[in-house]
């Protein structure tokens, strides 16, 4: 486990580039969503590598009931505590809904705001749908993230948290969602809620490093929101959330444990994935 300790040498921040590095040489990338500057010290400290200040926070922080309600400015205010409380990980904040959809020029606009409060990659729910905005960030300095299959903003389109990609029809548009995005030039996938079996086959595809939640041990990194791994979210826990701080006796403690479960790949164990 990599500790920051008095005498190294200056941290710097990664980049996505560190990011592809990582996944080139077989090291699992560790995420979490983080929020506030306490909690980004902690992440830092025990050695997450990305941060991601998702806008699941409309729920886990403000107590909203979707991420639908969530501004591009609650995304900024979070941002700021979040870089002034870490050094090293990558920081990624999610576009929320709304913000980005309508247009590339309407992306741009509000990833350059979350771009200048810190942000060094965004975060845009969707595929061969948005893969004309994501050529069009990261063709003008911005990396991208793209996240697919659980897409949250689309819930009322879903009806409800449902697993994606089931049927062949499903999997295959998910497929072509995981390819049209790296050919538009996205840095990093989220993968959420599809089969396991599919995700594997994404991240097998894929050149660019892919991030698991709901997805496969196979994924370059993992990533869950951090209320959840912590056992401190209200109501009931998806399949792929597993409380770390389950004995466990420090939040550090807890973080730390995550890092190390990503990294050795015994998170996720089958019983997280679909
Ligand atoms: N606290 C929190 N954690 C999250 O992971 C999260 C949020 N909030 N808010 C935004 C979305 C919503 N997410 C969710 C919420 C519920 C399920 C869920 O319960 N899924 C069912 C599968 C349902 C099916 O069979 O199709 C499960 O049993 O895991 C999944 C993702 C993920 N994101
Ligand atoms: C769950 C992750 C991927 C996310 O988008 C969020 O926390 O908003
Ligand atoms: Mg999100």
């Amino acid at each position: 486990m990599s500790v920051h300790v008095p005498g190294d040498a200056p941290r710097r921040r990664l980049t996505h580039v560190d990011l592809a590095r990582m996944h080139s040489a077989g090291e699992k990338i560790a995420m979490l969503t983080c929020y506030d500057a306490s909690f980004a010290g902690l992440c830092d400290a025990a050695g997450v590598d990305a941060l991601l200040i998702g806008d699941s926070l409309g729920m886990v922080v403000q107590g909203h009931d979707s991420t639908l309600p969530v501004t591009v400015a609650d995304i900024v205010y979070h941002v700021g505590a979040v870089v002034r409380g870490s050094q090293r990980p990558l920081i990624i904040a999610d576009l929320p809904f709304a913000s980005f959809q309508e247009s590339p020029q309407q992306a741009f606009r509000n990833a350059a705001a979350l771009m200048v409060a810190g942000a060094q990659m965004v975060k845009i729910e969707g595929g061969v749908n948005m893969a004309e905005t994501t050529q069009f960030l990261s063709t003008r300095g911005i990396p991208v993230c793209a996240h697919i299959g659980l897409t949250p903003q689309s819930v009322h389109q879903f009806g409800g948290y449902r697993i994606q990609g089931r049927d062949a029809d499903g999997a295959a548009r998910f497929m072509a969602d995981a390819l049209a995005q790296q050919e538009a030039g996205a840095a990093l996938i989220v993968i959420e809620a599809v089969p396991a079996a599919l995700a594997s086959e994404a991240a097998r595809r894929l050149s660019i490093p892919s991030i698991g939640i709901g997805g496969s041990v196979d994924c370059s990194g993992q990533v869950l929101v951090l209320q959840d791994m912590l056992g401190i979210s209200a109501g009931r826990k998806a399949r792929f959330v597993r409380d770390f701080m389950a004995g466990q006796t420090s939040i550090a403690a807890a973080i730390a444990a995550y890092v190390a479960a990503v990294r050795d790949g015994s998170f996720p164990a089958p019983e997280h994935c679909y």
